[in-house]
């Protein structure tokens, strides 16, 4: 797995997050946060409650207290401001590497007449051609069109060694920044200015276009309805206050309020999702949204591709076994012809071995030849000669169609042949001419190491995994054994992944996807969430919602799990900041009534010294608590990948009982403190 780029707070974060912290007091900015509006709210009254005590009605409390609990409340709401700047801060530092690698490059823009015309990399649109070459930065993010080279992405992905791209097949799409380290390629640019996914990713990881998620707005709307409610709660106080003849100052009563809403999630709550999206950029996974990361955390199903994914995917051409009746030499012939104009790695790996092999076809017989090109639905491609010859090569119960469909007969031995193949995990290919089989192509591939691991551990947290795959059922059942994936669907068309994924949703199942070719990216769509390999083509990565820029489809495990931590920081810090109001009615509802019920006395469990320390403590505990877990909030809970309900209940546990005890302790700390130092 991918070690997480570090991203450490350098001094120069902290201090500009301390102005932010400021900036942000703006009534305006401070709105979208309800529960730290209304403390705002309650640090301006007291403001003026420090200049005029008798504002509202003749205080009981001398000024000093009323500037005390002024000056809480700004803290208070000053810490809040600070996790989320501080949160912001690393996105836009983890932003700046990024904008580095977008470095600013002169393109060669390829004209109607076939001459190049040098423009800047931000005047290209959509459809224009360029030509790169050798050692030369890619301008843009696009696809390409001719060529073949070695395409250096460590701007990117940080892996310096080089990758095959090249026109055709699933390897086809380049991203604007990495480099071309040999030959030359002509690429069609596929995102307009400003939309490459790196600007996306740059706008996602500022925070300027981070959306909040469904679970954030839930979670915010709760809040507020907490607040409301405590806001209520309070105002009914001050008739009871007044029956009982007890004297409330308007200070106190803002302390108590601020001291029961939620203030320590709702200092900490875009903290938390902030910090999560960089989490997924320090794995080095682009992802569109928030949402997309979160519905990570809850997936239940995962479904893989085979070929590029489960196994490395260049699927290289090993054996040329010709059916019993066909001479070695024709067979290769056949393999050749069929493969000439297959611009797929499978058609090109063929063609070098039947080279290599001995056997080669002059250009000028192919020249005007038809080319029948690769699709996922036919399963073939091939020639149409001009004399009329067809020459198909594909999956074999394809090949048997076309065969039959023509009148031709099956050879006995083609099943044996093809099977053994596929027992090794191999897949077979198929080779007719005209109405007759020739023989069997060996594509061999090769499953990536680690992966049956990981499947466990996905198991472990109850998720399944499919692999969805074009290929022949013997060659999936190979694979999925030596892959250890839960299920397997062969001669899957785009619709099967489709039909896959929408049964898993029908049940109910939240389902993740990766893929890289074409031909998933409709169900990179369809999928709750979908990520595209970047090394995939454009059309994959505009249907999915997240990126990997290593292109390793295990990303997705880490995905899943950062996706997890997200909502189990979000829930345990939430649960801690409900649970710490309790003990603040222990210290606060005694220090007001004590004077009118002496029996209130009983509550007073923290022993606190006298009602306005009890009253100070609560508050500036309740202050100090946000800054205490910024910490958490940014790094997340600490996450192990095991069974959610041991989890749920060993984070209510901590968070839970915790965040009732802690706040005890801290409250009567702060009042020792206050005794000491004779404040209050
Ligand atoms: N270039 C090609 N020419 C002819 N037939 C091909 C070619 N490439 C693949 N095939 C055949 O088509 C089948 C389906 O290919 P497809 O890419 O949809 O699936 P796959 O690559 O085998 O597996 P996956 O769906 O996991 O990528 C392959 O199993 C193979 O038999
Ligand atoms: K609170
Ligand atoms: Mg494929």
């Amino acid at each position: 797995m991918t070690t997480a780029r570090k991203n450490t707070l350098t001094k120069e974060i902290v201090s500009q997050a301390i102005i932010d912290a400021f900036k942000k007091l703006n009534p305006a900015v401070m709105i979208k946060n309800p529960v730290m509006f209304v403390v705002e709210v309650g640090t301006v009254i007291t403001l003026l409650l420090s200049i005029w005590p008798d504002l509202f009605v003749a205080s009981t409390v001398g000024r000093g207290y009323n500037i005390a609990v002024f000056l809480i409340l700004l803290f208070t709401v000053l810490f809040a401001n600070f996790a989320e700047a501080l949160a912001e801060g690393r996105g836009k530092a983890q932003a700046d590497t990024l904008r580095k690698t977008k470095s600013e490059t002169m393109a060669k823009l390829v004209q109607k007449d076939g001459s190049y015309k040098q423009v800047s990399s931000t005047q290209l649109k959509k459809g224009d051609v360029v030509r790169v070459d050798t050692g030369e930065i890619i301008p843009t993010d696009g696809e390409i069109i001719e060529g073949l080279a070695s395409i250096d992405e460590s701007a990117i992905t940080g892996e310096s060694a080089p990758v095959i791209k090249e026109a055709g097949g699933d390897f086809s799409s380049v991203t604007g920044g990495t480099r071309v380290a040999s030959d030359y390629i002509i690429v069609k640019v596929m995102t307009d200015p400003g939309e490459s996914f790196l600007d996306r990713m740059i706008a996602l990881v500022e925070g300027a276009k981070r959306q909040k998620t469904p679970n954030e707005i839930a979670l915010t709307t709760l809040l507020a309805v907490l607040t409301l409610i405590f806001l209520i709660v309070i105002m009914t106080m001050v008739p009871m206050a007044q029956y009982l003849s007890v004297k409330l100052d308007v200070a106190t009563l803002i302390a108590l309020l601020v001291c029961l809403i939620p203030t320590t999630i709702g200092g900490l709550l875009s903290a938390i999702g902030i910090a999560g999206m960089d989490r997924v950029t320090q794995f080095n996974v682009l992802a569109m949204s928030g949402k997309a990361v979160e519905a990570a955390g809850d997936i239940d199903t995962l479904i893989l591709d085979k070929t590029g994914t489960i196994t490395y995917g260049n699927r290289m051409a090993s054996e040329i076994l010709p059916v019993k009746g066909v001479s070695s030499k024709e067979m290769i012939l056949s393999a050749l012809m069929a493969s000439v104009k297959d611009e797929t790695p499978e058609g090109r790996s063929i063609v070098e071995l039947a080279n290599k092999l001995g056997e080669s076809w002059a250009e000028k017989e192919y020249k005007d030849a038809e080319a029948i090109e690769f699709t996922a639905e036919t399963r073939m491609s091939g020639l149409n000669l001009a004399s009329g010859a067809q020459i198909r090569k594909g999956a074999v119960d394809a090949i048997k169609k076309h065969i039959s469909a023509k009148g031709g007969r099956i050879p006995s031995d083609l099943d044996d042949i093809a099977n053994r193949i596929a027992r090794a995990g191999g897949t077979p290919l198929a080779v007719a001419a005209g109405d007759r089989i020739y023989g069997v192509i060996y594509l061999k591939d090769t499953v990536k190491p680690g992966l049956k691991e990981r499947f466990a551990e996905l198991r472990g947290m109850g998720i399944k995994t499919i692999m969805c795959t074009g290929d022949n059922p013997l060659t999936a059942a190979t694979i999925a054994l030596e892959a250890g994936v839960d299920d397997f669907i062969a001669e899957a068309k785009p619709e099967d992944k489709i039909a896959a994924i929408k049964k898993e949703q029908q049940d109910g199942k939240l389902v993740a996807m990766t893929g890289d070719g074409t031909n998933d990216a409709p169900a990179l769509a369809q999928a709750d969430v979908g990520l595209a390999m970047n090394s995939g083509t454009m059309a994959a990565k505009e249907a999915a919602n997240m990126i990997d820029l290593d292109s390793d489809p295990t990303k997705l495990l880490s995905v899943v799990a950062i996706g997890k931590q997200l909502l189990i920081t979000r829930g345990a810090l939430t649960t801690f900041s409900i649970a710490n109001d309790i003990a603040k009615y222990f210290a606060i509802i005694p220090a007001m009534f004590i004077l009118a019920m002496p029996q209130l006395e009983a509550l007073n469990i923290m022993h606190l010294a006298s009602p306005t320390s009890a009253i100070l403590s609560a508050l500036i505990f309740n202050a100090v608590i946000i800054p205490l877990l910024i910490p958490i909030a940014m790094k997340g809970v600490k996450y192990r990948a095991m069974s959610a309900d041991r989890l749920l209940t060993r984070n209510v546990l901590i968070y839970g009982v915790g965040g009732v005890i802690v706040p005890f302790v801290g409250i009567k700390a702060i009042d020792l403190v206050l005794q000491v130092l004779n404040i209050a």
